[in-house]
């Protein structure tokens, strides 16, 4: 049989975790129920399009380094917004590590698909229960669609950690040319539409394309957005990097997140998606 939907445990160095494996034809695809967290995705035999660290765990309430972290329902720090009582929350949501129930599968020769919910009824700044919906869907491609229908205030990121053999070779385009810097903390006009990383990158793109592709030793890869209001870049370079407990000192070299984002904090329902596609 060669489409098929698995339950297992483990995966790579984190032995003891719930996962869900597919498989399309030769493309198969790993899913972690802790964080609904992609942690890899394999178009062909030993084709690896997603970094996971070494260094990960998911112990302790820790998010996992490396795959499609989930970011919901705020991005980097909750502000106001989102933590009205400014009590202590964790960067990037409270998704991340919390355990996702699959609730349907999907098996056809068209594709394999599963769904994931998390119900929440402790967000800061929405007293009622709202529910999160992830659909994985693996064929020629992979998609993943999250989706929430509540009217409240929700910003969500696919923080998507692309392997790249070596960070020289990756080419991240078409980008838009404003974007704002994270690591100057300052507004950018820079007319270069493809991004080579050579140093520390923490970059918000508005208004992104609905089409990226990114070039690298490792082949190129498309990467098609919708729902999405911008895309974030991110390298942590060799500083950063070596500060980071879930991470080797040189993990940056390996890869670079191109993260599809919904970042407008109006109270809407959400729906975003991004999928994978080797070129
Ligand atoms: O360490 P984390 O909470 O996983 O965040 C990792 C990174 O995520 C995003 O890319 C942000 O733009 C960065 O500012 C942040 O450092």
């Amino acid at each position: 049989m060669t489409e098929a939907i698995t339950l297992v445990t483990g995966f790579a160095h984190l032995t003891d975790l719930p996962c869900i494996s597919l498989r399309h034809g030769n493309a198969t695809a790993v899913i972690s129920l802790y964080g609904a967290q992609l942690l890899s995705y394999q178009p062909s035999a030993g084709r690896e399009v997603l970094w996971l660290s070494p260094q990960a765990s998911w112990h302790n309430g820790t998010a996992i380094r490396g795959g499609v972290p989930i970011c919901w329902p705020w991005f980097g720090p909750a502000t106001k917004a989102f933590n009205p009582d400014n009590i202590v929350v964790p960067n990037h949501g409270l998704v991340r590590n919390r355990l996702w129930q699959l609730v349907s599968k999907q098996v056809s020769n068209n594709g394999v698909s599963v769904n994931l919910q998390l119900e929440l009824n402790d967000l800061p700044h929405y007293s009622g229960t709202a529910r999160l919906l992830l659909s994985v869907t693996l064929n020629d491609s992979l998609s993943l669609s999250l989706s929430c229908h509540s009217q409240i205030a929700q910003q969500a990121a696919l923080h998507s950690y692309f392997k790249v053999g070596t960070i020289d070779s990756a080419v991240v385009r078409p980008l838009p040319s404003v974007y704002q810097d994270k690591v100057s903390n300052s507004l950018v006009n820079d007319a270069e539409v493809a991004l080579k990383i050579s140093t520390e990158v923490d970059r918000i793109y508005p208004q992104s394309a609905s089409q990226l592709r990114l070039d690298s030793a490792l082949g190129a890869l498309g990467i098609n957005q919708a729902g999405h209001d911008a895309t974030v870049v991110w390298n942590p370079w060799q500083v950063k990097s070596s500060k980071m407990t879930d991470m080797p000192a040189e993990g940056y070299q390996q890869f670079v997140c191109v993260e599809t984002a919904r970042l407008t904090t109006n109270a809407n329902a959400l729906s975003v998606s991004q999928q994978l596609k080797p070129l």
